[in-house]
Parts: C-alpha cells; sequence; structure tokens
C-alpha cells in the first residue's frame, strides 16, 4: 500500500515530523536530492540547479550546495526575491552564497550542455496559475534537452489536482518529499512527474498521520479472487446480465460480455435493444444472446451491467428502470449514467436503492451527473469523485489518465496502470464488463471496482510491454490480456 495524503496534511506532517528527526527537512530533502543525483550522474558533469521564491527553491539550494562540493559544476539559477524567500531557504541561499559560487538570473546564452536539470522553482506551495513571466521560465526549462529532476512536485503542476496550472514543467523524474501528493497521479501529473522517487525524510508518516488514500499498485489486489476449488462449477462464479446493444451499438454489449465471461463470471447473458442483433455471436458462442426485456425474467443472474451501447430510447430507459429496482449488483456504464443525469426520478432511485451500485463514468459522463462541466470534474478529479459517491452511495470509478476509485464511503485510491493504448472507443465497456465479472464472483463493490481497473490498465501495459500499441490497441486485445494479468494476481490454489 502506497499512502497518498492532501497538501494540507504534508504541511501538518511536516511540522510534526521537524521535531521527530531533530534537523531541519530542508537539508534532508537536499541530501536526498543530491544522493540521488550522485549515483545517477558521474561526478563533474555540469547541472543546472533552478530555484524559485518558497522552500521548494530552498530544497534546490541545498542540494546545489552539496553537489558543489560532491565535485558537480553548478550553475544556479535563483529566480526568488533574498528578502522575502521564507526562513529556512534563506538559510539555504545564505549557505550557497558562503560557498563563493554566483546567483544565475538569466540562463547563459547560448544555453550550456547540462547533464541534468534540478527543478526547484513549485512545490506544493503553487496557489495560482503562472503568470506569463513564469510560463516562460518554465517553457524555457522545458526547452532544454537535459532531463528534469523536479523536487516535490514539477513545477507548475498542481499537487493537489494534478492540472497545469498554465504551464508545467516535464519531468523525467520527481523526487517528492514525505508523501505521495494525489496531483502527481493522475490527470496531467503522470506525463509532467516522470517516475517518482519517494523521499521520506527519515519520517514514517504513516504512523504520524492517516493518508487520505492510496496509490493502487497489483500488490492490493493481488488475492482478492481466492482460487478456485477443483470441485467447482458455474453457479460459483455469477451469473452476469449486460443490457445495452442498441442499434448501431451492439459491439459494445458484445465487448462488455466478452470481457464479463473471458474475467471469470460463470455466465454471461446480453439483453439486447437492438430488434435485429445477431441471437449469437460467432466469436465467442459461450455468450447466451436475448432481448433485452428477457433478462428480467431470468431467476439466475446475479448481478447486471447496463450501459453499453444501451442508447436512450425509451426501451432504454424502461431497462434502466427495471435494473434499478432490482436488488442485484449493477454496474452503471455509458448511457446509463446520462440517463440518470437527465431524468431526475432515475437518479432518485440510484440514490435510494440498497444492492450494490458501481458507476463507471469517464470524465464527461461525471460531470452530466453533477452538473458540472467536464472541465470542471478534470480540474479537481478527487472532489468530483468524492462528490458523485456522497450523492448517489454507490462506489464508482472516475476513468482518465490516473483512474479514480472511490468507495460509496468516501475511501479511494488512485490506479497506476494503464497508457494512452486505452484511449479508444469499446475499452470503457470492456472495463465495465471486467467489473460486472467480478461482482458475479463475490467480491464486494469497492474491491471489484479496484481490481478491475487495475487490470485493465495493466492488460494494457502488458501489451505494450510486448510490443503491441500503445497505438492501436483495441479494447478486444485487452480482453485477453486482462485474464492473463488476473491470472498472476490470484491466489494460487
Ligand atoms: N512540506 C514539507 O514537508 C517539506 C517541504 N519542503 C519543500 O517546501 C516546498 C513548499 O514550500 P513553500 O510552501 O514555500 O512553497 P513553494 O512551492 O516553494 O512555492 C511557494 C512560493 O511561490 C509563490 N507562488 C505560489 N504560486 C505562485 C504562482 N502561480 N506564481 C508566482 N508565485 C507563486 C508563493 O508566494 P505567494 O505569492 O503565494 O506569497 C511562495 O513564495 C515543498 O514543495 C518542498 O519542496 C522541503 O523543504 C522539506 C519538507
Ligand atoms: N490515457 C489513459 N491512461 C489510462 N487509462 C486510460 C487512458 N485513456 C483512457 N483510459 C481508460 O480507458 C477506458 C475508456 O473508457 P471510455 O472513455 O468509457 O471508453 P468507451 O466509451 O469508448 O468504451 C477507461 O477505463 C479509462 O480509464
Ligand atoms: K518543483
Amino acid at each position: 500500500m502506497t499512502a497518498v495524503y492532501h497538501v494540507e496534511q504534508i504541511r501538518t506532517l511536516e511540522s510534526m515530523g521537524a521535531t521527530q528527526v531533530g534537523q531541519p527537512l530542508m537539508q534532508l530533502a537536499g541530501q536526498a536530492v543530491a544522493d540521488w543525483v550522485r549515483s545517477h550522474v558521474p561526478t563533474g558533469q555540469r547541472i543546472l540547479c533552478v530555484a524559485g521564491q518558497g522552500n521548494n527553491g530552498g530544497d534546490a539550494l541545498v542540494a546545489a550546495r552539496l553537489l558543489k562540493q560532491a565535485g558537480y559544476q553548478i550553475d544556479m539559477l535563483f529566480l526568488g526575491q533574498v528578502a522575502t524567500l521564507p526562513p529556512d531557504a534563506q538559510r539555504a541561499w545564505q549557505d550557497w552564497q558562503a560557498t563563493g559560487q554566483p546567483c544565475l538570473t538569466a540562463l547563459p546564452s547560448p544555453a550550456p550542455s547540462y547533464r541534468i536539470v534540478i527543478d526547484g522553482l513549485f512545490g506544493i506551495g503553487l496557489n495560482r496559475p503562472l503568470d506569463a513571466g513564469w510560463m516562460a521560465w518554465v517553457d524555457q526549462l522545458n526547452l532544454l534537452a537535459a532531463p528534469k529532476l523536479a523536487l516535490d512536485v514539477p513545477s507548475g503542476l498542481c499537487a493537489k489536482t494534478g492540472a497545469v496550472l498554465g504551464r508545467a514543467v516535464h519531468a523525467k523524474w520527481t523526487m517528492t518529499f514525505i508523501g505521495l501528493k494525489p496531483g502527481l497521479l493522475t490527470h496531467d501529473g503522470p506525463d509532467h512527474a516522470g517516475e517518482i522517487i519517494m523521499a521520506p525524510l527519515g519520517l514514517d508518516a504513516h504512523t504520524l498521520l492517516a493518508p487520505a488514500g492510496r496509490a493502487l499498485h497489483g500488490a492490493d489486489v493481488a488475492g482478492l479472487l481466492a482460487p478456485r476449488l477443483r470441485n467447482s462449477h458455474k453457479g460459483l462464479f455469477g451469473s452476469v446480465g449486460v443490457i445495452g446493444g442498441a442499434a448501431g451499438m451492439v459491439g459494445a454489449a458484445l465487448l462488455a460480455g466478452r470481457a464479463a465471461l473471458k474475467l471469470g463470471a460463470g455466465r454471461v447473458t446480453l439483453g439486447l435493444l437492438d430488434p435485429d442483433a445477431p441471437r449469437v455471436d460467432h466469436l465467442q458462442p459461450e455468450l447466451m444472446l436475448r432481448h433485452a426485456e428477457d433478462l428480467f425474467h431470468l431467476a439466475h443472474l446475479t448481478c447486471l451491467a447496463v450501459g453499453p451501447g444501451l442508447g436512450k430510447s425509451a426501451d432504454a430507459v424502461h431497462a434502466l428502470d427495471l435494473a434499478l429496482r432490482t436488488p442485484l449488483p449493477l454496474v452503471l456504464d455509458a448511457d446509463a449514467l446520462n440517463l440518470i443525469a437527465d431524468k431526475p426520478d432515475l437518479a432518485n432511485q440510484l440514490a435510494t436503492r440498497q444492492g450494490t451500485t458501481v458507476l463507471t463514468p469517464h470524465p464527461a459522463e461525471a460531470g452530466r451527473l453533477l452538473g458540472w462541466q467536464t472541465a470542471a470534474v478534470q480540474a479537481d478529479r478527487l472532489q468530483a469523485a468524492t462528490a458523485l459517491a456522497e450523492h448517489f452511495g454507490a462506489d464508482l470509478v472516475l476513468k482518465g489518465c490516473g483512474s479514480i476509485c472511490m468507495s460509496c464511503q468516501g475511501e479511494w485510491c488512485i490506479n497506476t496502470s494503464g497508457n494512452p493504448g486505452l484511449a479508444s472507443g469499446g475499452q470503457g465497456d470492456v472495463l465495465a464488463g471486467v467489473v460486472a465479472a467480478l461482482l458475479g464472483q463475490g467480491l464486494s463493490g469497492f474491491d471489484a471496482v479496484q481490481l478491475a481497473v487495475y487490470l485493465h490498465g495493466a492488460a494494457a501495459d502488458k501489451l505494450v510491454t510486448e510490443g503491441l500499441g500503445p497505438v492501436g490497441l483495441t479494447a478486444s486485445e485487452i480482453i485477453d490480456a486482462a485474464r492473463a494479468v488476473l491470472r498472476g494476481l490470484t491466489k494460487r490454489g
């Protein structure tokens, strides 16, 4: 379990920790940076250290001094005002001055060939969008060919939300202090942070403060599904129904159904809305294809996924209404969510239903459900996911880069698997089918959503590692890869 802390909690930890470790944390931060650089960059190389006007800049100043002492050529670009530096950073500036080395206020022209750039412009103190002047600095840094090591957070990235506030440094690595921040993991965070290196600064944050959330890794979901007994039968693994597949969108329901089947559901029946829908899936003849209404007459169903290719017809509304009235665990995706956003009576039914419900909105669907613009959802994904869970009392995933899994109780984690290979039509249908398969196998809503989201992303990562995609990865390919990843995550019997 990798803990994630809100920025305010990091501030609390900072004040608790200063007494615990008995040294200024900035010294430890600078030391951690210098140690990392020394183990990755040969001594004597030229390094650019950039410091801004807060304690993030102080970290860079400490690191610069230690690296200078260790024999590196350091260009120290200081973009703060000495008079207004916070006390620890002020001390770091004085210590740098004592080395007799200059502080640059502009990049040398032409820019030297640096081995690495250390970015200490802004950290968790960034509190508003960068103005044109600061954006120009970030642009200049990004234009340098050298890889960037961001301190704590890539400058310009909001540590809370992962939104770029005007412009942000594209780091190859981010050394983050004390604990992970949500913004490193979701939205624009992963693209800007690169590889994350944790520097706890001698603090055992966990023992000081309960984290707000977690980063979701394979280890967190390994073993959620128990190994199957030899004396098993299909009735033990759920009978999943998928409702959707209106005219022109039958494929969406097929994808969800195939995913449910290959991720272990005992039986899968599709309830298709298209009156001319095929009666058999020739690629996956194990699937049972029926009309949507028929599903409500099947006594054996243990779980329903509603939405893939559902459309918004009167028949779709009727089917959704019936589904919400069943006590079955439900997965609601795509147009099921859009209909709920449109129709207050359906929304009310959802908010008051007793059974397990898992919502799988992408940001636009989440925005419709909340009455927010999509951009507002993306501007604070964690807040949007929290608001959805509170409003509907459902477990959910807010999809996209760094998908947020949120329980109906407000427990959350941010997924670390996945890549842009998933940004293509049909991938959400597959995810809905995987969630349904796992609900059918008896997992709780929140466990099912975490395992499904992790598997879905890890399947895409597996394919990319094997040389497929990310451009052109198809949802169909993800299904088989997810099955293979699940095998590795299931407890051995
Ligand atoms: N917490 C910890 O445990 C530890 C923290 N440490 C380090 O401290 C960092 C946090 O330091 P910090 O609070 O001084 O904030 P930081 O990110 O340097 O920048 C704030 C400065 O920028 C300014 N400013 C803000 N937005 C702006 C904008 N858009 N455009 C222009 N200016 C803007 C803001 O000024 P304002 O104008 O808001 O008064 C302020 O001057 C943290 O990330 C980590 O690196 C480590 O030393 C050890 C452990
Ligand atoms: N850049 C990305 N990184 C990680 N996961 C992604 C990315 N883009 C899309 N995904 C995932 O792919 C799926 C796409 O779902 P959705 O947008 O509903 O697709 P569709 O409606 O076409 O089936 C979601 O699970 C989402 O989290
Ligand atoms: K930074």
